[in-house]
């Protein structure tokens, strides 16, 4: 089949490596022509584990190529996927400007038939919208709008879309349908055909729906902080019930990333302007922002009264999640900028994002490796679950720190562990480790060490 992809980010490049992996011929069209001459050269934009190598192969077999031309892409293809940006309005709707511009294109560009696929996350009604603006440019010419949103996970998009679990086809023809089915033959998934409401609606519920789930296990271990319980293992139990599922019961800072934090703001505007007030997704967003605050509170609390003004805080983790260099609404973005106002002097490390991440923390320390970020450090925290970090050497790092104070937004470590090591740990939901008689002031000057005060 030949494939037009409008927009080379995550989803439409991912799209692209993987449909021509299976046999498709693809098209990438994207604006930025910089992108263009990258992707054209096989270098990806994006970090992703296993994309230039799809890259470079396809386009040696001549099954994949990149323009910024959108008239020339889609004059031979028979599928044209939209796969632009849909970032969030100041009051978190979800923008559909490109979206509009690129329906208008393609409608200025339509000389024969065509089913146009909608694959960026779009609120409820995005479909019709796109199909009278295409029609205000295309004349009489005949062509089918359709719906199939996109599920992959950054950092495993290429297995996501290779293993896809489901396909959602919202559709208004059997001409639509049959083609999407066609497209989607070599992946061998379940499909699911319905409408084109139906479809967009799918990807906001079941964004919400695992953003709900994070949320409420966080909830879960604020309160197991309290009773001393262990979230970990009650996430276990819960997560052995076939009717809640083990995944997303993972406790931490909250949710980051380019999606979860737009679309459940989408979602919440999407019910508004529908006559719906949601109840649980603006708790789940409220839930989420102060599991970081909370994480500020615990390093906080382990220096006692003493506060963060002149500490030296190591941060380990940039990007939102692990094997990604997306600092797209990372929670990283939101703690660093705490504990600088409460203080502190943070030195970063991330195996992957911290260029994406100097943009965004210009008032920030990088350093070269996780050794260099605590060298010195009062206290080190961990944000993103890389595992260099959680295979890191422990005796090490608590050499490398001037206390031992260790923070672990991530429940990476065993608490019982870092007892033994004589560790000062607090992480989440989770046992927390203090060591009798003993307060840490930290010390201010990076390179100094070990600065305990015992307790009078
Ligand atoms: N990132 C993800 O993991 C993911 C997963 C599922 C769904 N989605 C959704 O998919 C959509 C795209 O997300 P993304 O992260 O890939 O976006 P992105 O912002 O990384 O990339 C969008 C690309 O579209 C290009 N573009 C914009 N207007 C264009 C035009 N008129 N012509 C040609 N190219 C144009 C931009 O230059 C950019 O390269 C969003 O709606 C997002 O919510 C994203
Ligand atoms: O148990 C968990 C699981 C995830 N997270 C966090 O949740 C965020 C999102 O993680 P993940 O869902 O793995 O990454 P995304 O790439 O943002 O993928 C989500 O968003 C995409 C864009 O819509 C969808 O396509 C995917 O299905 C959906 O999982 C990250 O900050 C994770 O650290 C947790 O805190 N606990």
């Amino acid at each position: 089949m030949k494939i037009c992809i409008v927009g080379t980010g995550y989803v439409g490049l991912v799209s692209g490596v993987c449909y021509s992996e299976v046999g498709h011929y693809v098209t990438c069209v994207d604006k930025d022509m910089k992108k263009v001459d990258q992707l054209k050269q096989g270098r990806s934009p994006i970090y992703e584990p296993g994309i230039e190598e799809l890259l470079v192969s396809n386009q040696q077999k001549g099954r994949l190529h990149f323009t910024d031309d959108l008239a020339e892409a889609m004059r031979e293809a028979e599928l044209i996927v939209i796969a632009v940006g849909t970032p969030a309005n100041k009051d978190g709707s979800a923008n559909l400007s490109f979206i509009e511009a690129v329906a208008k294109e393609i409608g200025t560009h339509l000389t024969s038939y065509k089913v146009i696929v909608t694959k960026s996350t779009v609120p409820v009604g995005t479909g019709q919208k796109i199909k009278s603006w295409i029609q205000d440019y295309c004349g009489k010419m005949a062509f089918d709008v359709a719906s199939n949103p996109e599920f992959l996970r950054e950092g495993s998009a290429i297995y996501d879309t290779m293993n896809m679990e489901r396909a959602v086809l919202g559709v208004e023809s059997k001409r639509a349908e049959d083609l999407l089915v066609e497209l989607h033959r070599p992946f061998d998934t379940k499909i699911v055909i319905t409408d084109l409401a139906t479809s967009e609606m799918s990807k906001y519920a079941s964004n919400a729906f695992l953003a709900t789930k994070i949320s409420f296990i966080n909830e879960v271990a604020n309160v197991c902080e309290q009773l001393d319980a262990d979230v970990t293992k009650v996430a276990e139990v819960m997560g052995l019930d076939p009717r809640i599922g083990s995944a997303f019961l993972g406790a931490g800072i909250g949710y980051g990333g380019s999606c979860f934090p737009k679309d459940t703001q989408a979602f919440i505007q999407m019910g508004e302007r529908a006559g719906y007030s949601l109840k649980i997704v603006p708790a789940v967003e409220k839930v989420n922002f102060e599991q970081r605050e909370r994480l500020v509170q615990k390093v906080e609390r382990a220096f006692g009264g003493a506060g963060l003004k002149g500490k030296q805080i190591a941060v380990l983790g940039l990007a939102f999640k692990p094997n990604t260099d997306d600092m797209r609404a990372a929670p990283a973005r939101d703690i660093i900028p705490m504990l600088m106002t409460a203080g502190a002097n943070v030195v970063a490390y991330d195996p992957i994002a911290m260029k994406e991440a100097a943009s965004y923390l210009p008032h920030v320390t990088f350093s070269e490796s996780w050794r260099e970020a605590v060298c010195g450090a009062d206290a080190v925290m961990f944000i993103t679950d890389w595992k260099e970090f959680k295979d890191l050497n422990l005796k090490e790092l608590k050499q490398e720190l001037a206390s031992p104070i260790v923070i672990d937004g991530r429940n990476l470590f065993e608490p019982q562990v870092m007892k033994d090591l004589g560790f000062y740990y607090d992480s989440i939901g989770r046992m927390k480790i203090e060591l009798e008689g003993e307060s840490y002031e930290g010390t201010s000057n990076r390179g100094s060490r070990l600065h305990r005060q015992k307790l009078s």
